[in-house]
């Protein structure tokens, strides 16, 4: 499951379980966006941070993964990289792509498209405030799956942080921690370095 996830909540978490319950998969990699292609020009948070908070979201699910192959790649993040670097860790196994109903939304306007039929299934999700349509993607390799509605965004999150209010129960206890302790989403100008 590839996202910005600035920060991770219980909407990415929900939906990366349900996704690994019903196409029975071993493990889930939450891949956190390098330079995130749709979002230039966003203040996004720094990929470290990003990171530490995706490792802290997952750490007690035995199946939840983190990894570090976008955000240890130079330049705009690209799903077809991702999935290519994701198959040269991981040879023999067949990739299922999480993403929600806005991501996929876009799909089609992501680079090389064509390949990236051939690398993954992917996996729609439904969330609450978006339509989730399919009709113009390949049935083939793409399924839609419905999931209890969680409506949480990050954005939401990160405006709840800046303005003092509470996050708790959005995001695991563990990420409440570390925004808190590094001073995520205030002022930017005590934003804790790592
Ligand atoms: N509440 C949710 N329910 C289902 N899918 C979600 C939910 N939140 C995010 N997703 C999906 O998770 C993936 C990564 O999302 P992302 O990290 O951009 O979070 P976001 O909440 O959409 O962030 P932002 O509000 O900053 O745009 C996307 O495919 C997105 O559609
Ligand atoms: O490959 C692309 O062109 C592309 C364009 C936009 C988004 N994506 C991927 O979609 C996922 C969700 O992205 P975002 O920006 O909504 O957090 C994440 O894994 C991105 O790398 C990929």
């Amino acid at each position: 499951m590839g996202g910005t996830f600035d920060p991770i909540h219980h909407g990415h978490l929900v939906a990366a379980s349900e996704v690994a319950a019903r196409f029975d998969l071993d493990e889930v990699v939450f891949v956190p966006t390098g330079q995130p292609t749709f979002k230039q020009g966003q203040d996004v948070s720094p990929s470290e941070h990003r990171y530490l908070m995706t490792v802290i979201a997952t750490a007690s699910n035995p199946s939840f993964t983190t990894s570090r192959v976008d955000i240890d790649r130079v330049g705009l993040t690209f799903t077809v990289d991702t999935l290519r670097d994701l198959r040269a860790e991981r040879p023999d196994v067949d990739f299922f792509f999480i993403t929600g109903a806005d991501a996929i939304a876009q799909i089609l306007s992501w680079k090389d498209t064509d390949e990236l039929w051939q690398m993954a299934h992917f996996v729609a999700v439904t969330r609450p405030g978006h339509t989730l349509s399919v009709d113009s993607l390949p049935p083939d390799v793409v399924s839609v799956l419905e999931i209890p509605a969680l409506s949480i965004s990050s954005s939401d999150c990160r405006a709840r942080a800046r303005d003092g209010q509470p996050v708790w129960y959005l995001v695991p206890d563990g990420v409440v921690q570390h925004i808190a302790k590094y001073g995520l989403y205030s002022d930017a100008t005590v934003r804790g370095a790592l």
